[in-house]
């Protein structure tokens, strides 16, 4: 009897590593309006303080704050208006004791002033003079030079992904450019005879592919560029063919189906056909997931993806994205959401286990309530807003067990 060897997730993810070690990332110079999502190559630092000045964070009179002290709408303090900060120019003006001067939001603080009373608490009582209603401690509504951002501090590490606020920093610290990682190329092969392309008459036995789809997808999510996508029969020398031509280009390739033990699977043996080191692992601990094949094809990383449609993004969401952060050099976790499971979940003996489920609100309450299929049934994932994992040594979970819900 042949069975399965298999390797755990994290044993196969290190392998990955080891196996793309030789991957060098390239990087390009791009604008800012391309930037979203793009992966940071280089430390980026703050070219200068933010603010460059100190500025107002209300409309108001700038003031030395020790003028104001004990100051009241009943004990007002008196203060001489010396002049209007105009926006966007040097503040020309300086304030000394008993003085004060008009700001507007985000103006730039005289000279001698520390601090800003709001228009809602000064009254004018003759043409110089005003009344301040309310004490305001130093700094008070100002944002200090530097306290947002002081020069030369790292905004961004290599392998941050720029999200939007991130570009408008960047943009705001005067940037137009970024550097940052090209994206691996990749390629997607589906195989089977039973497989039609979307919109292909549905003949008896015909399956319509869905993999090909999804599993682009999932790599253009990821930031990643699909060279090719192919679909090919169970048929090794076809096989065999479209894997020469894309380990041409391709950095990682990954091939839907075939992955399992069945006459008709040819993967592996199509991998192993093309020289050392050839498959390195075929079956992983986990469910769905477990006839998943990692190999290399010249220099070329090969992921043999279970063809079950759930199974595949599965183990996509389980060796892709950590080989990524991996090669990005990203730290950290991706957080998740949490709530109550509503349901027991048995475990699975031996093999890490994946539920996919569905996220509810109720009352205040985060619900997390498995949905129910097989792993061919992609609605279910679908449904799904993310997944959660059973350890290999956990003994299942109960119901009202909080749990983390990995998005996807
Ligand atoms: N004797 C055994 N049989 C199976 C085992 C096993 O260990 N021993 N493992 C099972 C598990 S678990 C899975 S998962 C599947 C994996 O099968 P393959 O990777 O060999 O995939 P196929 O047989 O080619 O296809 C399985 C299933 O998925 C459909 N499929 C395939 N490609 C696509 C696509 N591009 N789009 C949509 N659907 C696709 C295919 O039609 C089949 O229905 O093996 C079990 N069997
Ligand atoms: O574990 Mo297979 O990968 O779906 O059923």
């Amino acid at each position: 009897m042949e069975l399965l060897k298999t390797k755990s997730v994290t044993e196969v993810q290190q392998i990955i590593a080891q196996l793309c070690s030789h991957l060098k990332l390239e990087t390009e110079v791009i604008t800012l309006s391309e930037a979203l999502h793009r992966i940071v190559a280089l430390p980026i630092t703050s070219p200068h303080d933010v603010p460059a000045f100190h500025r107002s964070t209300v409309d108001g009179y700038a003031v030395k704050s020790q003028d104001t002290f004990g100051a009241s709408e009943s004990i007002p303090a008196i203060l001489t208006c010396v002049g209007e900060i105009t926006m966007g120019t040097q503040a020309q003006l300086k304030i000394m004791d008993g003085q004060c001067a008009y700001v507007p939001t985000g103006g730039m603080l005289p000279e001698g002033s520390d601090a800003v009373v709001m228009v809602e608490y000064v009254e004018q009582l003759d043409e110089i003079t005003w009344l301040i209603q309310q004490a305001v401690s130093p700094g008070g509504n100002v944002l200090r030079r530097g306290e947002d951002l002081s020069r030369e501090e790292v905004l961004f590490q290599p392998g941050h992904r720029l999200r939007p606020q991130d570009i408008g920093l960047l943009a705001g610290m005067g940037f137009r450019e970024v550097v940052v990682y090209c994206p691996l190329k990749t390629a997607v092969i589906s195989t089977g005879d039973e497989l039609i392309a979307p919109g292909d008459p549905l003949e008896p036995g015909k399956i319509i592919d869905m993999n090909t789809y999804s599993l682009a997808a999932a790599l253009r999510e990821d930031g990643l560029e699909v060279t090719n996508t192919e679909v090919v029969k169970d048929d090794l020398k076809q096989l065999q063919n479209t894997i020469a031509r894309l380990v041409k280009t391709a950095d990682v390739i990954l091939i839907s189906g075939g992955s399992s033990m069945g006459v008709h699977d040819i993967t592996k043996d199509a991998i192993d056909g093309m020289g050392k080191p050839g498959v390195v692992v075929h079956g992983m601990a986990v469910k769905p997931g477990k006839p998943t094949i990692v190999g290399m094809v010249e220099d070329t990383l090969m992921i043999g993806l279970p063809g079950q449609p759930v199974s595949a993004l599965v183990v996509y969401h389980l060796l892709m994205k950590p080989l990524l952060k991996h090669l990005w050099g990203q730290q950290g976790i991706t957080p998740g959401v949490n709530g109550e499971l509503t349901v027991n979940i048995p475990s699975a003996p031996g093999r890490e286990h994946y539920v996919m489920v569905r996220v509810t609100e109720e009352n205040g309450r985060r619900f997390v309530s498995p949905q129910h299929g097989k792993s061919g049934m992609l609605s279910m994932m679908g449904r799904s807003h993310g997944m959660i994992k059973l350890d290999v040594n956990q003994e299942g979970l109960q119901k009202g067990d909080r749990v983390e819900v990995l998005l996807f």
